[in-house]
């Protein structure tokens, strides 16, 4: 069921924010600590998960297929392997991450599943991931455009072997079938064949993430992953604070001239920080760690930059936000294939940036944004919970923002509104 549309005007900030925020954690790692724990020979606990829509339906899915998991506590989820079965079905809502790693883990189930979404899911791309499973022997139906919705029909057992994906539409296609890969019975080579994947440093989260579950890995050779067939070991997995959901918070910090401290970053992460830190020196800001966390403070200047967004591409739209705030153009490119996020987010932006004033140029991959005097505008955020960053960002520096819905930030961070609120009054 998708959530009901709240809608909200953003608030302005009335002078430089000073914070320190505490996130929960990385809806990346939390989603692969499930399927690895779910798959794993014995139980697994979860510290610090993210508790949102995308995380939450997960497990939910992973439930139904006969895993334990006591989402009991905010700070630590358990998870009890258990005998993986149909009859299931499997609500995706809106998420990438449960729509391309699920399948492989219900292709290993005894019994028919079925997938389904929310109505956008079943524009999202899934062909690629879809016709590999069959490859590697999986009996799966899927509407004619090769999406959801989906019959999985399992028999406890998959086959396993070569396969050859075209992966330059989602990294997630990589990652749902490597995560899998082990409990096939020949394990998994995959080779990608097509234009670059993007989201490179989520397929090095994947990989490190699947080695510390006892998984042999091989990724030496460009495009290829080499999975070995073999047990995965349950372990407590430490869930890092998102750093995606920071950033439209490290953005305010840029634009009010303040200071953002996200608490609780490790001293190493497996989240694209050194990426984020180059970007938003570029664009004028200041990033340090210390044992505080990590800091983002504003210098007061914003500038244009020309940026290759490939690898951070759920970035682009705080990028794109700041961009639009800046004193000189940018070119933004490199995301073609965020066209099937939560929404077409290039032309989202275009549209929206477009109505509040910015001069946009729509390329396939990309954007240029030229800034202009923006003025109040309805923002519409297509369930996009990263649109609906962008439209906070952009709000705090123009009055009159009002966004057609904020509920949709329940996908990665139902928080969003509260902690937005406090940053900006302090209160
Ligand atoms: O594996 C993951 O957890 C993700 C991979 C990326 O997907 P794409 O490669 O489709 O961009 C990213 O944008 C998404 O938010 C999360
Ligand atoms: C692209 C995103 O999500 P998903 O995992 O649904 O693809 C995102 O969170 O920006």
């Amino acid at each position: 069921m998708t959530t009901q549309a709240r809608p909200w005007t953003a608030p302005v900030a009335g002078g430089p924010v000073a914070t320190t925020v505490r996130l929960p954690g990385s809806k990346s790692m939390t989603a692969r600590a499930l399927v690895l724990s779910a798959l794993a020979d014995g139980p697994s606990e979860i510290r610090r998960p993210l508790r949102a829509r995308d995380t939450t339906l997960m497990a939910a899915g992973l439930r139904a297929l006969g895993v334990t998991i006591d989402t009991g506590s905010d700070e630590l989820w358990r998870v009890e392997p258990g005998t993986l079965r149909g009859p299931a079905r499997i609500d995706v809502g809106l998420a990438g991450t449960i729509m391309r790693f699920a399948p492989p883990v219900a292709a290993l189930a005894d019994g028919t599943v079925t997938f389904d979404g929310d109505p956008h899911a079943r524009n999202r791309p899934l062909r690629p991931i879809i016709e590999a499973l069959r490859a590697l022997g999986a009996d799966i139906d899927a509407s004619p455009t090769g999406g959801l919705p989906l019959v999985v029909r399992g028999t406890g057992l998959l086959a396993g072997g070569e396969a050859i994906i075209d992966a330059s539409g989602s990294s997630q296609f990589v990652s749902g079938l490597l995560l899998s890969a082990p409990r096939f019975a020949k394990g998994l080579i995959l080779r990608h064949e097509g234009p670059p994947v993007p989201s490179a440093p989520h397929l090095r989260m994947t990989t490190h993430m699947l080695r510390a579950a006892g998984a042999t890995v091989d990724e030496s050779v460009p495009d290829v992953w080499t999975v070995e067939p073999g047990g995965l070991r349950g372990r407590t997995w430490d869930i890092e604070p998102d750093l995606s959901g920071a950033a439209p918070f490290f953005a305010a910090a840029m634009v009010t001239g303040g200071t953002v401290t996200l608490a609780g970053w490790p001293r190493d992460s497996w989240q694209p920080v050194g990426r984020l830190t180059e970007l938003l020196t570029a664009l004028g800001g200041e990033v340090g760690q210390s044992d505080e966390g990590l800091t983002v403070r504003g210098t007061g200047a914003l500038h244009g930059i020309e940026a290759d967004l490939s690898e951070v591409s759920e970035l682009t739209p705080v990028i794109a936000a700041l961009a639009a705030l800046a004193d000189s153009p940018s070119e933004l490119r490199g995301v073609a294939h965020i066209r099937g996020h939560e929404t077409d987010r290039l032309a989202a932006l275009a549209a929206e940036l477009g109505k509040i004033g910015a001069g946009i140029v729509e390329h396939p991959d990309g954007l240029e944004i030229t800034p202009g005097p923006l003025r109040p505008a309805d923002f519409e955020t297509y369930a996009d919970h990263r649109m609906a960053h962008a439209a906070a960002v952009i709000g705090l520096a123009v009055e009159g923002v009002r966004l057609t819905d904020v509920a949709c930030t329940s996908k990665t961070l139902p928080e969003f509104p509260e902690l937005w609120a406090h940053l900006v009054t302090g209160d």
